[in-house]
């Protein structure tokens, strides 16, 4: 980490978040982080802690029964400008979200358009945010996202159905950088693929975050995962996030209980560990480094 912080540019401050069922469910309770600039925020904690939860709410996906009982989420602009997420009204959330954050889910491979080539779920994406671009600008601009996430650009007139889980994967991300957006959310984007592919992916991930400079919040239950390629680590416990450090931080001298138990959970962390992502990490003591890669 650099001895400055970069600027903010996600605020989230005393969220909660409801589930109006029959016995209401707080699954976010008082959540509070500051994303800055460029920043890789990981978000962990075991199933059901409230994760999707709070990244859905922070995009305004959640849906009923969900309810944003209180908080406040800012999102600070490069301009300068502050937007209150929560007070913006359909039309402009639907111009916010892939342009300012976007999303990919678990499983968003499955979320491709299954009758539409990866040219027309690209260009439809792009002239929905910027009606005036031209045709040969949408083209250069999809040829370049794909090649940013390692696709052949020949690809662009492939149908979903024609390429592997990696792949889709990949052009999810693609998509979700289509716009240059300086947030994305990331849940469990590599999960449902295989450990090599997903390797691979997060290398980019890192790499791209390192070239264009968009925070990430990365969601998992994966927490050695976590510990390589995030800068700082929030930790959820039943709704609350119960410990935000460095990840070099959260590693030596975890504050929380919960956090030490978490960090043993994982043999891997306590014993040999290869293959860390990260440039300048200890790999015989398999602790993370105070550096950025
Ligand atoms: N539609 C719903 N109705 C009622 N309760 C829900 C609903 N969706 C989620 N919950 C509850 O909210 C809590 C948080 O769930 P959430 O999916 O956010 O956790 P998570 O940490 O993302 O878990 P996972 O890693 O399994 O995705 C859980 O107790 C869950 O049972």
């Amino acid at each position: 980490m650099t001895a400055t912080p970069a600027p903010p540019v996600l605020t989230v401050e005393d969220l909660t978040v409801v589930y109006e069922v029959d016995e209401p469910v707080t699954a976010v309770r008082n959540a509070g982080l500051t994303l800055h600039r460029g920043e890789i925020l990981g978000l962990a904690g075991e199933s059901g802690c409230g994760k999707t939860t709070l990244a859905y709410a922070v995009n305004r996906l959640h849906r009923p029964p969900a309810r944003i009982a209180s908080g406040r989420i800012t999102f600070h602009d490069r301009s300068g400008e502050d937007v209150d997420l929560l007070a913006l009204d359909d039309r402009e959330l639907r111009a916010f979200r892939w342009d300012k954050l976007s999303m990919v889910f678990q499983g968003a491979m499955n979320a491709l358009n299954p009758v539409g080539t990866v040219r027309a779920q690209l260009r439809d994406t792009l002239l929905a945010h910027r009606p005036r671009m031209s045709r040969k600008e949408v083209q250069g601009r999809s040829e370049e996202v794909l090649r940013r996430v390692g696709v052949d650009p020949r690809r662009l007139g492939s149908y979903p159905h024609e390429l592997s889980g990696g792949m889709r994967q990949r052009v999810m991300i693609a998509m979700a950088m289509l716009l240059e957006p300086q947030i994305m959310i990331m849940d469990e984007p590599t999960t449902a693929l295989d450990v090599v592919v997903q390797r691979d992916i997060l290398r980019e991930i890192v790499r791209l975050r390192d070239e264009l400079d968009f925070a990430v919040v990365f969601i998992t239950h994966d927490l050695p995962l976590l510990l390589e390629i995030s800068d700082r680590i929030a930790v959820m416990l039943d709704g609350e996030i119960v410990e935000l450090d460095t990840a070099a931080g959260l590693y030596r001298d975890a504050k929380h209980p919960y956090t030490r138990k978490l960090l043993g959970s994982f043999p891997s962390l306590s014993g040999e560990r290869g293959a860390f992502i990260r440039t300048g990490v200890d790999q015989t003591a398999g602790a993370p480094t105070e550096e950025r890669a």
